[in-house]
């Protein structure tokens, strides 16, 4: 088992990382000081559930905990306004009350909308992380929750951390291939943004993170937090540092907006987004190599490189104007400079980025 700790005064929790975690469900939220007299609250959705949750609650329920369960369709769309209000009135259905607690079972969408419903059900409640995809070693970290609007992604939300988070590794064996390649782009975001040597390991272990070896999982998992970990530890509110965690993200949140949030995966927008800030790193004087090696990687990951035909380049730019990062005028892009080092560049002239993601409509997927 791993274990790791985000560091944040009063707010601080760790992250648990191994196999068989959910056998032992209940001791961990007793430790914790989870109220096994007020009712608690699982979210998860309609591919997880029949999966995993029935073993949760069997757990839960033996450690003597009141669990409820609310089941979402699974997708991005769930993370909306009206599926906020319907896990409210479930919350207010099953007594909830200010010492319940709200779990989210699954990937970054559950997570981002389990973790709104805690922040806002009477104020704030607490929150437990209980992550079902390798995407989600990202998202089960640092306390963004949040829902979408048809305009921009997550741009209703709040910061909110957990209690603790249960990254059980056997939960990811279920997961789809699609699923597995689309995690393992914020993992690659990690290395990119903060440690060249685990980007040369994520492209020599490409193979086995594919074939979900344990291993190698628990490791790409452990360091991807770590690297979370560090960057929230210093500045959880994105006031400055924090942003880096952004790369890809202004294209990738602007693509997935643009295809109406039923497109491409988080992971797999944000692979084409970050080969989009590589091509505008080299445009402000990175080596040749930044553009290369990140798309080489993402390739051997099996991630998307190029945006698809179809996206229409206006479309994206005006998304693009919703970011969170975009204020004051100013468009603020995280930008590398060498595989493993990035920096936060604001005023970056909007035309370079028009062309950039032309261009991205012209990449060819393989080197
Ligand atoms: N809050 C943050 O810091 C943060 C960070 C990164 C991403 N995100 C958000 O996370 C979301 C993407 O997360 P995701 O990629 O995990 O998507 P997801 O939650 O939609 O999960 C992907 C798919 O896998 C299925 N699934 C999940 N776990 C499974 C399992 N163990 N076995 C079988 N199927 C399983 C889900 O039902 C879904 O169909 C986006 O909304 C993104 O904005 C948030
Ligand atoms: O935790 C962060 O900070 C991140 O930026 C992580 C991102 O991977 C994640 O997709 C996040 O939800 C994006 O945040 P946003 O503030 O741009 O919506
Ligand atoms: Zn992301």
């Amino acid at each position: 088992m791993r274990e790791l700790t985000v560091d944040l005064g009063e707010r601080s929790y760790h992250i648990y990382i191994g196999e068989g975690l959910l056998n032992e469900a209940d001791t961990y939220f007793s430790k914790h000081g989870i109220s096994n007299k007020s009712p608690l609250l699982i979210i998860t959705d309609t591919n997880i559930a029949p999966l995993h949750l029935a073993f949760l609650e069997e757990r839960l329920q033996g450690g003597g905990f009141k669990a409820f369960s609310a089941v979402v369709p699974s997708g991005e769309g769930s993370k909306s306004l009206s599926m906020l209000e319907e896990l409210i009135a479930k919350a207010l259905d099953a007594g909830l009350d200010r010492k319940s607690t709200i779990v989210a079972l699954g990937g970054g969408v559950v997570g981002d909308l389990a973790g709104f419903v805690a922040a806002s059900f009477m104020r704030g409640v607490k929150f437990v992380q209980i992550p079902t995809t390798i995407l989600a070693h990202d998202s089960s970290v640092g306390g963004k929750v949040a829902v979408n609007h048809p305009k921009a992604k997550n741009i209703i939300g709040a910061f909110h951390q957990p209690e603790f988070v249960l990254y059980d590794l056997n939960l990811l064996q279920t997961l789809p291939p699609r699923e597995v390649r689309s995690g393992l782009s914020e993992v690659v975001k990690h290395g990119l943004i903060w440690d060249a040597s685990f980007v040369q390991w994520c492209e020599d272990h490409a193979d086995r993170l594919l074939a979900l070896d344990a291993d190698s999982l628990g490791y790409a998992l452990h360091n991807g937090c770590s690297v979370k970990a560090s960057v929230v530890s210093q500045d959880e509110r994105e006031n400055g540092l924090r942003a880096i965690l952004n790369l890809g993200h202004t294209i990738g949140h602007a693509i997935e907006a643009v295809g109406g949030y039923n497109g491409l995966q988080h992971g797999e927008a944000i692979a084409i987004g970050m080969v989009g800030s590589a091509k505008l790193g080299v445009r402000y004087g990175a080596p040749e190599e930044v553009y290369t090696t990140t798309k080489r990687v993402l390739a051997k990951c099996e991630l998307p490189t190029a945006l698809p035909e179809h996206f229409d380049v206006d479309a994206i730019m005006e998304a693009m104007m919703h970011d969170k990062k975009f204020a004051e005028g100013t468009m603020v892009f995280i930008v590398p400079s060498a595989i493993g080092e990035v920096e936060i560049k604001s005023d970056v002239p909007v035309a370079w980025v028009r062309e950039i993601v032309e261009e991205l409509k012209l990449e060819v997927e393989q080197l």
